[in-house]
């Protein structure tokens, strides 16, 4: 039976971690505590403006004064950019503001000569273009072509097709051009099937793939098919609207001039080449049954015109924006009348159902009932349903719910993601780590002072005898606290903003961010390894101060934000992926982060998180998409313990929502809402060294051998246990197992008494005897913690992570340890089997590295050696020192590498990456104070869903393969 002394001992232990913690909060130091007085009467004042009957909900947030960082008088205030996220601001056209901040402490930037595309709104230069191609298609034919703009069907006929108005037909007389249709995907193909089947349906649809898979080319495929066939009551294709983002325009207008180069496409917006009255573009298209591309500001700001014609086709890129049915935008689509209407987004659902409903209230309207009936017979069932703490019968209801749900979009929505088309489009590996940064000592102060100042203390007094709207200072608060996150002067410039002593040495420098000195840590790394990386983050000020260092640092770079200019996005974009001189893409996660095509870059930082987990997927899916050759690894950056931890969870629970309805209903969710209180701590790392969502999610961890941490690693919180084998964590599980095995026995023994900590016991046996701990069911995390309240998971964590590794309690586990033996046996054995592996490898740092070892555990006092027979399997795993393969100067390489005979040049490509990104980690976590790593896409869950698809797809061939097998052979 366990005993009950430990068991309170380590009660003990805790409890006086938490005071320490407690009394170093109070110690916050007096300029931080100056700071976030001032601030808060700031910010007091604002509230102070709305009166206390405001709706919570219509309270637009205060927005305080811009940040001195700000290098663009004209933007938004810098707050706007941590809220929940709505649109990207259109452009701001004043480039010289653009170019250089407004004080002297921060270089100036570049400007960047960049050419712009031309669209077809000014007739002549549309006539020219016309010419143009046309010569260039007949010196193709001629075989006199020396090289003009390159267009589909050229690069047809140049390769030796003849006929580059051969159609492909498709049933019911769909032609597509021949030129297109042979460069799609099969899976584009199906696509193309599709629009056109609700087409003769009369319908409209949802394009859903997932970002990366060309859903341009799939509709401008369709488009040109149509344009092609003499069909229905326009003859062909009529005139066709297309709303996208501002900075997807422009990318629009070169792919219909690359693919379609006969159709007209026009920009109605004030980059566009048409100089003259907006309503005479919009007849002249019309006319030429044309298409005209305009942003969803531009839908709004011509909406009479517009909605005064008719038109054959309305098509929403980036669909998504009309998310918000009460928003004017999604109001205003909704009024164009034609029931072509397509919408198309990577993210169709992304914080929550009435998303969904308002999506297909555009493009096939009446199909999920009115906004009402939709939000209680099905938005609510499935949310409910989806918390943690539902009840069984929620959950059921909320699975058939979903499932019937799924049944009715199903025809009007077509998704493919990554994974199921991967065997097409073969993309390369792509590797997802969440970092938890700690914050530096002067962040943390900061962060302490600003919590126990009037602001945070106005919030949590439950009387609120403030008055003000508690929204609006909610909102305040949780946006200063990221502000701190970032980099302390984005906070304190907002403080003393009226004083003009900037130090040029100190201000913006990364040291004092701990996020800014992993990202420096990374792209030194980077840019050695020859990786290049978009960087993204929320706030233009933020962008400014890694500006500001990727200046200092001689990095080359471009930026890009809602300050350039829409016309010249492109051709920016085109620029990075074109020169790898460019280490570095810098761009605000709303304006660079949708829609656009950035795979020259592989690496991908996510500076700050959003409040919408599609915003920041949208942004890290630039780089891996149809195109990229490189395997690509993003790195989403957390502060630990702080507000941005919280987001991330807010984050993962989106995810489970959107999984529920667009992949599987059965998933299921396991955070409950956090507290109030909850957003405005700092936690600390627990006893393991592990933030609270690292240790949450603890399975999908990534352990990194400490052995390659650098020596000097001040990093007081790394435990023991992490340089453990793995096997050894094993053999550990197993003996905790046993442990709960006897626990379960002895209460079963004592059945009649009721023990106060049985519950406990329950849950504790949930978390060390997890039913499926390497290959989970659903979600790695659902099935130990689902049904445990989140805020008693944290301490029972703690508590059974000081089970599993303190050596005490190894002692105290002696009784069971005659019953492991055989199992730590049979590991010694493989132990040696595989040190007779390595012993063959001709490597002779090996043996040198086995005799060192040898020589230290001899020196070793007998109570620091490892204390049982996992001893012998440590020191045989320990892996001997190997220069890393793409940075030979560099020591202390990732270890752990096993010795494997042959490999398939993927798994070795594989390999690489992981050993690549591995190696990184190593170094992070020895130099740049991170303090842990969680594999991002495990965490949400589709890593295995994805593998399982993969696994079901191969199946399915194979079953398909057999059923042909058996024709032909009957034949
Ligand atoms: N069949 C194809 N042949 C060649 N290139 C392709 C093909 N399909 C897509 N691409 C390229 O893949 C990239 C991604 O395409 P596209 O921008 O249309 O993706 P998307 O699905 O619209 O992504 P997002 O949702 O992020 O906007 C583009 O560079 C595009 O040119």
């Amino acid at each position: 039976m366990v005993d009950i002394n430990k068991y309170l001992e380590s009660q003990l232990a805790l409890a006086k971690q938490r005071v320490a913690i407690k009394s170093k909060k109070d110690n916050v130091s007096q300029k931080s505590k100056d700071a976030a007085e001032l601030i808060s009467k700031k910010q007091s004042k604002q509230f102070g403006k709305h009166s206390p009957k405001e709706d919570p909900k219509d309270i637009p947030v205060p927005t305080s004064s811009r940040t001195r960082t700000s290098t663009v008088s004209s933007e938004k205030d810098s707050d706007d950019e941590y809220l929940p996220s709505e649109d990207e601001p259109d452009d701001i056209i004043n480039i010289a503001a653009a170019a250089g901040p407004s004080t002297s402490t921060l270089p100036t930037r570049t400007k960047h000569n960049l050419k712009r595309i031309v669209d077809d709104g000014d007739t002549t230069s549309y006539n020219e273009r016309i010419e143009t191609w046309k010569k260039n298609l007949a010196a193709a034919k001629s075989g006199n072509y020396d090289g003009g703009t390159m267009t589909a069907d050229v690069q047809y006929v140049l390769e030796g097709n003849k006929d580059p108005e051969e159609p492909h037909e498709l049933q019911n007389g769909l032609c597509v051009p021949n030129f297109i249709w042979r460069q799609l995907y099969k899976f584009q193909k199906i696509g193309v099937k599709w629009l056109w089947e609700l087409h003769q349906v009369e319908s409209g649809g949802l394009l859903g793939d997932e970002m990366g898979l060309g859903k341009t080319i799939q509709i401008i495929a369709f488009l040109a098919g149509l344009s092609k066939s003499d069909l229905g009551a326009w003859g062909g294709l009529g005139p066709t609207i297309i709303v996208a983002p501002a900075t997807v325009i422009y990318q629009w207008v070169s792919h219909f001039h690359f693919w379609c180069p006969h159709l007209r496409v026009a920009v109605l917006h004030h980059t566009g080449s048409h100089a003259g009255n907006h309503n005479q573009l919009i007849r002249d298209l019309h006319t030429a049954h044309g298409i005209l591309l305009i942003t969803y500001a531009g839908v709004v700001k011509y909406t009479k015109d517009l909605t005064a014609r008719k038109w054959h086709y309305i098509i929403l890129d980036e669909g998504h924006k009309i998310r918000n049915p009460d928003t004017q935008v999604s109001k205003l689509v909704k009024k164009f009348q034609t029931p072509h209407k397509l919408l198309i987004t990577g993210s169709p659902m992304q914080n929550s159902l009435q998303e969904l409903w308002s999506l297909f209230d555009f493009m096939r309207p009446g199909l999920l009932g009115t906004y009402n009936a939709f939000m209680d017979h099905f938005a609510m069932p499935i949310t409910q349903g989806g918390y943690a703490n539902a009840t069984e019968y929620q959950e059921a209801t909320a699975l058939e719910i979903a499932k019937a749900l799924k049944l009715i979009i199903t025809p009007y929505m077509l998704r493919r993601t990554k994974a199921e088309v991967q065997s097409h489009i073969k993309l390369p590996e792509k590797n997802e780590q969440v970092l938890f940064c700690a914050l530096s000592q002067e962040q943390r102060d900061l962060y302490m002072g600003y919590l126990t100042g009037n602001t945070v203390r106005s919030i949590l007094d439950k009387d609120n005898k403030y008055g003000d709207p508690l929204r609006a200072r909610i909102l305040v608060a949780l946006c200063t606290l990221r502000k701190i996150c970032n980099h302390p002067d984005l906070y304190l410039y907002e403080a003393h903003e009226d004083c003009d002593d900037i130090d040029p040495e100190r201000f913006g420098n990364y040291k004092r961010s701990g996020k800014m000195t992993v990202v420096n840590s990374l792209l030194k790394i980077w840019q050695k390894q020859g990786h290049r990386a978009l960087i993204f983050s929320q706030s233009r000020g933020m962008l400014c101060l890694l500006e500001q260092y990727l200046q200092v640092q001689e990095f080359k770079y471009l930026r890009m934000d809602g300050s350039v200019n829409v016309g010249q996005r492109q051709n920016m974009i085109k620029t990075f992926n074109e020169n790898p001189e460019y280490l570095v893409f810098l761009a605000t996660t709303r304006v660079g982060g949708l829609g656009v095509n950035l795979t020259g870059a592989d690496r991908v930082i996510i500076y700050d998180p959003d409040w919408n987990p599609a915003t920041d997927d949208q942004a890290k899916e630039r780089a891996w998409r149809i195109g990229q050759q490189r395997n690509v690894t993003v790195y989403r950056l957390l502060s630990a313990g702080t507000i941005e931890e919280k987001i991330y969870q807010r984050q993962i629970f989106k995810h489970f929502l959107s999984n529920k309805i667009l992949i599987d209903p059965n998933q299921k969710n396991v955070l409950t809402t956090s507290t109030l209180q909850g957003l405005f701590t700092l936690e600390e790392l627990n006893c393991d060294g592990d933030t609270e969502t690292a240790s949450l999610f603890k399975h999908t961890k990534i352990n990194v051998d400490h052995n390659s941490r650098s020596k000097k690693s001040d990093d007081k919180h790394s435990t023991e246990s992490t340089s453990f084998s793995k096997k050894k964590i094993e053999a550990m599980k197993k003996m905790a197992r046993e442990i709960s095995k006897k626990i379960s026995k002895d209460k079963e023994e004592n059945k009649e008494e009721k023990d106060p900590r049985e519950e406990y016991k329950k849950k504790r046996e949930l978390l060390l005897n997890p039913p499926k701990v390497e290959v989970p069911e659903i979600n790695m995390v659902d099935d130990q913690v689902v049904n445990v309240p989140f805020e008693s998971i944290l301490s029972e964590l703690d508590i059974v992570n000081m089970h599993a590794k303190k050596d005490y309690e190894e002692n105290l586990l002696k009784n069971v340890l005659k019953s492991q033996e055989n199992a730590v046996k049979e590991e010694s054995d493989h132990g040696e089997e595989e040190n007779s592996e390595i012993k063959k490898e001709k490597d002779e740092g090996t043996h040198d590295n086995n005799c060192k070892e040898k020589s230290i555990r001899e020196k070793t006092p007998e109570r620091d050696k490892p204390l049982d027979k996992f001893a012998g399997k440590k020191e045989i795993k320990k892996p001997h020192k190997r220069k890393h393969d793409t940075d030979p100067e560099i020591d202390n390489v990732v270890a752990v590498k096993k010795v494997k005979k042959k490999k398939h040049k993927k798994d070795k490509e594989k390999e690489k990456q992981k050993n690549d990104d591995d190696y990184v980690l190593s170094k992070l976590f020895a130099k740049a104070n991170v303090k842990s790593a969680l594999q991002h896409d495990v965490v949400v869950g589709l890593a295995e869903k994805e593998k399982r698809h993969r696994i079901k797809e191969e199946a399915v061939k194979k079953a398909k393969d057999a059923v042909r097998a058996i024709r032909f052979s009957s034949k």
